[in-house]
């Protein structure tokens, strides 16, 4: 039987009194990436701030499980050492030299006002060197540009060395190769066991992980597998069949379909 990493149970939230998901089951399994795609506005970012923790409790309905246990009763440290998290547009102290930002995943594995020990700098070397931010790790991020920044920011979360990494947007402002070496990183993580979930608005580098949830209006319309043809038929019809999904190179991918429409 396929281990759960997050369940997510009859799932419904509001902000202020506008439902913004509604009816969510979803089941993602260890050892697999999934990525969350979907027009904008169809509540993305919600659902994975939800799969977090990170919305108040009041404003959820619905139970999310984290291997196997109510998101809501583990303790806050144990949860973040279980679950890395990276935001979309994510705030961090700019002051902060990268590599002291990176340190800052190594938190929730450190005793209260200790030093950091040999563990969290190797993992933090490992981290900005993965993401190839070690050259500047004496730079304080305000000073970084934003693919810099965001690499200093995938280094933090690759630090915790977390069994879960839930990323928002985690390509934004990365060039080309730095994409792909994103897309390496990740599959590292995949061999090497963990769990990813991403939310991703390239469409062609969501198709490269295993599982994809494909959303509309706060609701999952579909999740199958990335090489799956009703994965495909689901994509080409949430973007109005303004995209196509086709096999080039050994890899799937979205190509704009360039046809204009009938009564244009
Ligand atoms: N703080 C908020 N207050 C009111 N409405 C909000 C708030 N945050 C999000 N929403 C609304 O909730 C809906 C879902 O937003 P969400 O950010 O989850 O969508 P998304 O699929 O991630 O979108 P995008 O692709 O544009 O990033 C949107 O209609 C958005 O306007």
């Amino acid at each position: 039987m396929k281990s759960i990493a997050i369940s997510a149970n009859g799932i419904s939230a509001s902000i202020g009194n506008r439902l913004i998901l509604q009816g969510i089951d979803l089941q993602l399994p260890t050892g697999r990436w999934t990525s969350i795609v979907g027009p904008n506005g169809a509540g993305k970012s919600t659902l994975l701030k939800v799969l977090a923790g990170l919305l108040p409790r009041a404003t959820v309905q619905g139970e999310v499980l984290l291997l196997g246990r109510p998101l809501a009763q583990i303790p806050a440290r144990e949860r973040a050492r279980q679950l890395a998290w990276l935001g979309q547009n994510e705030g961090s102290a700019d002051d902060l030299t990268s590599y002291d930002v990176a340190m800052l995943g190594r938190l929730p594995h450190q005793a209260w006002l200790a030093p950091p020990g040999a563990a969290d700098h190797a993992a933090v070397e490992q981290a900005l060197r993965t993401t190839q931010a070690w050259d500047w790790r004496h730079r304080p991020l305000s000073q970084l540009s934003g693919g810099e920044r965001q690499r200093v920011l995938l280094a933090r979360a690759l630090a915790v060395q977390a069994q879960v990494l839930l990323m928002d947007e985690p390509l934004a402002n990365l060039d080309p190769p730095h994409q792909t070496d994103w897309l390496h990183t990740m599959r590292a993580l995949i061999d090497a066991g963990g769990t990813v979930v991403s939310v991703l608005h390239e469409v062609s580098l969501a198709l490269q992980a295993d599982d994809m949830v494909v959303m509309a209006g706060g609701r999952v319309l579909h999740q199958g597998a990335c090489d799956a043809p009703a994965t495909h038929a689901a994509l080409e019809q949430v973007f109005d069949h303004r995209i196509h999904v086709r096999h080039l190179d050994g890899m799937w991918m979205a190509l704009p379909s360039l046809q204009r429409k009938k009564n244009q």
